[in-house]
């Protein structure tokens, strides 16, 4: 069996593959290497092979739980690293190390899917961020906004008077109606300036390409914004798309 990690800032999403066949095994979401441990050891009838791991962590807090896998599974361990060039895509930062891996595996994954089209990548995560890539493979570049976690934080920290729990947070997202009530005023007004963000990503990969683009969302947050663009594809599993692609097992 293959262990696949996304490593993001606040969570990390991780399967377990059959080997042979591709399937999925077992898949979660965890806040803490300790919660990821727990949660694999929990499965019965697993037997974990080798993992491919993507990380947007420093290089200490991968290195260590990549250590505490192999220990604990005694399995080997790759992980994604910065290319210059991959699978057809030509990363367009100044210096291509500096791109995000996680948005990098997720053009990998666009590109491909999108089957020769440019393509916009979408990640709502703890940021928010959006990718071009022009149907020849090359990045035009990207944006990185705050996400929803670290906007209703920031309120929540600069403000004297805006508390309030998560629960009540997620009721107050079931519309995008003005608030009646504080939570309903933040979640909503947060919720509205990703959906306003995804609109302006839109209009821009229109002036470039016109309507010859494919629009992927990923990210824990994509359901947030997903009916805002009714024809882009949602695709909860994209970096794990394009960390296969980076760290095939031949
Ligand atoms: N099962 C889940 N567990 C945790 N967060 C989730 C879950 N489903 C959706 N989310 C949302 O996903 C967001 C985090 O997205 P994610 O893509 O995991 O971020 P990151 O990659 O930066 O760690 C949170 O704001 C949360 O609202
Ligand atoms: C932009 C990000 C913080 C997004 O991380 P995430 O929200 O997925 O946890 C991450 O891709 C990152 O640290 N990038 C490095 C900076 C850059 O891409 O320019
Ligand atoms: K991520």
């Amino acid at each position: 069996m293959i262990l696949e990690l996304d490593c993001g800032n606040s969570f990390i999403k991780w399967r377990v593959l059959e080997s042979a066949s591709g399937a999925l095994f077992a898949e979660g979401i965890v806040d803490s290497d300790l919660a990821l441990l727990k949660s694999l050891k929990a499965r019965d009838g697993l037997a974990l092979r080798r993992c491919r791991v993507v990380s947007v962590r420093t290089t200490e807090e991968t290195d260590s739980l990549i250590d505490v896998l192999e220990r604990e599974f005694a399995i080997s361990v790759v992980r994604a690293t910065s290319a210059q060039q991959m699978s057809g895509v030509r990363n367009g930062y100044e210096d291509y190390q500096r791109l995000g891996l996680d948005r990098w595996l997720a053009m990998l994954g666009g590109f491909h899917l999108a089957s020769g089209k440019a393509c916009l990548v979408l990640d709502f995560g703890t940021a928010v961020t959006a990718d071009f890539v022009a149907a020849d493979g090359e990045h035009l570049g990207g944006f990185i906004c705050p996400g929803m976690p670290l906007m209703r934080d920031q309120l929540r920290t600069h403000t004297r008077k805006i508390r309030y729990g998560d629960l009540a947070a997620e009721r107050a997202l079931s519309s995008t109606a003005p608030g009646r009530t504080t939570v309903e005023a933040v979640e909503r007004g947060c919720s509205l300036m990703l959906r306003g963000f995804v609109l302006t990503q839109l209009e821009m990969a229109r002036a470039y390409w016109e309507e010859n683009f494919v629009v992927f969302i990923t990210g824990g947050d994509a359901q947030l914004v997903a009916d805002v663009a009714p024809d882009a594809r949602v695709v909860p599993d994209l970096v794990f798309v394009g960390l296969a692609m980076a760290c095939p097992f031949s």
